[in-house]
């Protein structure tokens, strides 16, 4: 049983990956949770507005809160990791954000990931970083119309993505806070990414704890469910809950087995209406 008290999610874009996406916020509510997280569903970054019905449906119909989305973030089975950062898709983006605010009013969902983007090559890293501070301006500003909050994540893989540490990501913020006065955004602290990309957690979790808005879970190495590597995942959270955080730790891992057999039922579900 988990040393903390804190609630989780589970990531339904890497764990129940057996069923179709509609089907999985029901699935998440059958295994015992009842708040549930997802990438950008769909491949578009404005997709149909049937198929964006169906999927806020199918949060709604399983009764399970949506406290985590991912803004588009391009052709993530093809290498991207998000289009912040590109000139050419800024428009797409914008777009892509009006949607993600209107998903956001339809669900309750409040917390918002925009994943900053591989280094392009030929233009500068200077127009890339312009380009990722005015979008995280404009995503901020249109999500704050609902009160939601825009996170940012550090990410480690084989690509050439541009934030790999805590640190990358809080001198962004604080320069979309500073240059354009955008105080609602967030540090995702992914356990497992931050791991892999060589930063000290417990340094991390203490030096950023304010800038913490959402914690995801995985161990490392081989991203699999806690107990399957080397990170003190519960010693990590306990701390963290000590220290006053009281937002969501989602589950995102690639089950090795039975997805959830370490996190004992009665410790899924969070109670409704609670708000992070
Ligand atoms: O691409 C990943 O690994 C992510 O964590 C996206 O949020």
């Amino acid at each position: 049983m988990p040393a903390h008290h804190l609630r989780y999610a589970v990531n339904c874009s890497i764990l129940f990956t057996d069923r179709p996406l509609l089907q999985r916020p029901a699935a998440a509510k059958a295994a015992g949770f009842d708040a549930v997280e997802f990438w950008w569903p769909f491949t578009a970054a404005v997709p149909p507005d049937p198929d964006v019905r169906a999927f806020v449906d199918a949060v709604n119909d399983a009764d399970v809160r949506l406290i985590g989305l991912n803004f588009f973030a391009g052709d993530m089975p093809g290498g991207d990791r998000g289009v912040l950062s590109s000139p050419a898709h800024s428009a797409e983006f914008r777009d892509n954000v009006e949607l993600v605010a209107m998903i956001g009013a339809a669900t309750g969902c409040r917390s918002f990931n925009a994943l900053y983007g591989n280094r392009i090559p030929f233009i500068t890293r200077e127009l890339q970083d312009d380009t990722a501070v005015a979008n995280l301006a404009f995503a901020a500003n249109t999500v704050a119309r609902i009160g939601g909050t825009v996170l940012v994540e550090p990410v480690s893989g084989p690509f050439p993505y541009l934030l790999r540490t805590a640190a990358d990501v809080v001198a962004v913020l604080d320069r979309v806070r500073t240059e354009r006065g955008a105080p609602n955004l967030a540090l995702l602290a992914d356990l497992y990414h931050l791991t892999v990309n060589g930063d000290d957690l417990s340094k991390v979790l203490a030096e950023h704890l304010d800038r913490i808005g959402h914690v995801q879970i995985a161990d490392a190495p081989g991203r699999h469910e806690p107990g399957t590597g080397d990170i003190d995942i519960d010693g990590h959270l306990s701390r963290l809950e000590q220290s006053g955080y009281r937002g969501w730790v989602s589950l995102e891992y690639v089950a090795t087995g039975p997805c959830f057999d370490w996190l004992p039922r009665e410790r899924r579900a969070a109670t409704k209406g609670t708000s992070a």
